[in-house]
């Protein structure tokens, strides 16, 4: 090769040799003297005003022809007195020659890594890319933390609006195929409102219960004499139910309409039959059959709710119905005596709708297995809460013994969990999924507020935030609410959760003491007490709790402190935060970060119920799931559902 090079070049035409992209190999003096002696020199090397001048830091110029020789690396620099570069006009010092040790002298940063710490970051490899991934990531997937928890059942934006499209076609409901009595009954149960137009929940619910949707229709009409199941799955606060109970009291009615008339049918035999007898044989007289008799503990409708309050919520709905639409409900729980229960359930005028706690009526059906031999329609309504370990077992049990007569089953939820969903595919595979458009988000007129409880004035004190929060909301004037077209109330409701039961007394007593009128609701609560504070909260007797202004608490009634006037406040568990229908509550304080997005759904949906408007505040700890917390907050701020 290099007999070739000294046949051809001089210089840097050995890169010919290598090709246009390799770099100029330059020779070694020796070798080049040696190579200009031999070919007779066009110019002395020693000569330097013959030597061409070099372009670029002694680097040959690459539009320069190949028939001018470049020059060697070698020559000495006529510069060597400056100083390589700079210092710069901005003040740096002079660049220093690459050195594997030169950084380890430095007292200060490069510039190049001062400038990246000024920008936000913190070291690491490629630092500043992986922010802006986790950016670009969380514009595109908004909920980046929530994803590590993730635990609700996904619906597809498609068909959520698919349903809206459905829902806007029934916009009263007169347009329902409810009997009149019923129609008439929804005025009772929705008292003081002038338009009552059937909820997404009811739109939904209410056709598909009567078996009157397209879909059922045709479907193969055997399958309709057999076991009906259905999933309604809807906000909190949107009317479930009147979406359940409508429907449910509508069949059983027509049902009790047909069964009177065959009764009445076979009656009308069997006393023809006796009096062809009496004819053939006088003698022959019996007493009459006890025709007619009445099966005190026989209801064709059961609702399984999980806690005693709800109970009585629904109970309470099912009442309003009853006064137009004539059927006996007996709602029995653990909070009433024996002779209540035994009352309420053999009636002698009969029972037509039990409202219950699985483990309540398990206990019952076990001595009278009777009680479910009429059941047509079981409603199980907190779904998600009754399929949970504690209620499973006796849920189940139920479900199992009413299941000879049983046509409809409903399952009713706020939120359905990933785990349930599945064990709901596996169990009832034919199950008709009622879902509205809405599902798993936040009601849209509730906002989230956040309290950084590690910052000034609170210093990691969450009761002292806590209470200050309710000190600031209790002193607010009300705003006025255009869309609800009169004042906020003068009292103001507000609940706050927290995790633990033990906290609620805790909280309590240090918001009493602070001269906040503050009960604890938890299992253990005298039912007495809770049913008093649970009635204004939730518009049951709300005008006689609102006239009377006493305080609820003990030592809020103690004038001589400083108290907090127009406020009621519960500290509470997840028992508050599911299915009770606190209307009155404008403001949830979240003590605790919730666990979950489902526990943040129902405790959040106690307030904005029914598109009123709501508040939320969040109180966040040093230790607490920040990142959380924020992207509940934008899910709620876009109207988005949780995951
Ligand atoms: N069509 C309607 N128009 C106006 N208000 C209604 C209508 N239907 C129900 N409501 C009212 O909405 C409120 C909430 O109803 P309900 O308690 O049934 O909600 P829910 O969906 O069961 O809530 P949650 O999931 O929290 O249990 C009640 O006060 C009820 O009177």
């Amino acid at each position: 090769m290099l007999r070739q090079a000294t046949r051809t070049c001089v210089f840097c035409d050995v890169r010919s040799l290598l090709g246009p992209q390799s770099r100029p190999i330059y020779l070694q003096n020796r070798f080049y003297a040696q190579l200009q002696r031999d070919r007779g020199s066009r110019y002395d090397a020693t000569d330097r005003d013959a030597r061409p001048r070099p372009t670029f830091r002694g680097r040959p110029s690459a539009d320069r022809g190949r028939d001018r020789p470049r020059p060697s690396r070698m020559v000495l620099s006529d510069t060597v007195a400056r100083p390589p570069l700079g210092p710069y006009s901005d003040g740096r010092p002079a660049r220093k020659p690459q050195d594997p040790f030169g950084h380890l002298n430095n007292t200060r940063a490069p510039p190049s890594l001062e400038r990246r710490r000024d920008q936000g970051d913190r070291g690491g490899h490629f630092p500043s890319r992986r922010r802006e991934d986790d950016k670009r990531r969380s514009r595109t997937e908004p909920f980046h933390a929530l994803k590590m928890q993730k635990s609700l059942q996904d619906v597809s934006y498609g068909s959520r609006s698919a349903i809206k499209r459905k829902i806007q076609q029934v916009d009263s409901f007169e347009g329902l195929p409810l009997s009149d009595k019923v129609q008439e009954a929804i005025k009772d149960a929705l008292p003081g409102l002038e338009y009552r137009n059937p909820t997404p929940a009811q739109a939904v619910a209410i056709p598909a219960l009567l078996g009157i949707t397209a879909k059922q229709r045709t479907r193969n009409p055997s399958k309709r004499s057999g076991l009906e199941t259905f999933l309604l799955a809807a906000e909190t606060g949107s009317g479930k139910t009147l979406a359940y109970l409508l429907p449910t009291i509508d069949t059983i009615k027509r049902e009790e309409v047909i069964d009177a008339e065959e009764q009445a049918r076979e009656e009308a035999e069997q006393v023809a039959a006796r009096e062809r007898d009496r004819r053939d044989d006088e003698s022959a007289l019996e007493p009459p059959s006890a025709t007619g008799d009445v099966d005190p503990a026989r209801p064709r409708a059961i609702i399984l709710v999980p806690s005693a309050e709800l109970v009585a919520q629904v109970g309470a709905v099912a009442k309003s119905l009853s006064h137009t639409v004539k059927f006996k409900a007996a709602p029995i729980s653990a909070k009433n005596t024996p002779t209540v229960i035994r009352s309420r359930l053999f009636n002698e005028k009969g029972v037509d709708v039990v409202i219950s706690t699985p483990p309540l009526l398990a206990s019952i059906v076990e001595s009278n297995p009777n009680i479910l031999s009429r059941v047509t329609h079981l409603i199980v309504d907190e779904a998600d809460s009754l399929f949970d370990r504690s209620f499973k077992p006796s849920t189940m049990e139920i479900i199992e013994k009413a299941a000879p007569s049983l046509k409809k089953l409903v399952l009713c939820s706020a939120t359905i969990p990933r785990y349930l969903d599945k064990y709901f595919a596996e169990r009832y595979p034919t199950m008709t999924r009622l879902v509205t458009p809405n599902l798993h988000a936040i009601p849209r007129r509730v906002q989230l507020g956040v309290v950084q409880v590690s910052k000034d004035p609170y210093r990691g004190n969450k009761m002292l935030a806590c209470a200050d929060t309710i000190w600031q909301i209790g002193r607010a004037k009300g705003d006025y609410d255009p869309e609800e077209g009169k004042e906020s109330v003068a009292t103001k409701h507000i609940l706050v959760f927290v995790n633990e039961r033990e906290e609620t007394e805790e909280v309590a007593e240090y918001l009493v003491k602070k001269g906040i009128d503050a009960v604890a609701f938890h299992r253990d609560t005298d039912p007495n007490r809770q049913a008093k504070t649970l009635a204004s909260f939730t518009g049951i007797a709300k005008e006689k709790a609102e006239t009377s202004k006493e305080p609820t608490s003990a030592a809020a009634s103690d004038s001589s402190k400083r108290r907090l006037p127009n406020t009621k406040v519960i500290v509470t568990t997840d028992l508050g935060s599911r299915g009770i229908d606190t209307v009155s509550v404008r403001h949830v304080i979240l003590y605790d970060v919730p666990h979950t997005t489902i526990d943040f759904i129902h405790r959040l949906g106690r307030t904005g119920r029914m598109g009123r408007r709501g508040r939320g505040i969040v109180l966040a700890g040093a230790g607490d799931r920040h990142d959380v917390i924020k992207e509940v907050r934008d899910a709620m701020f876009r109207g988005e559902a949780l995951i």
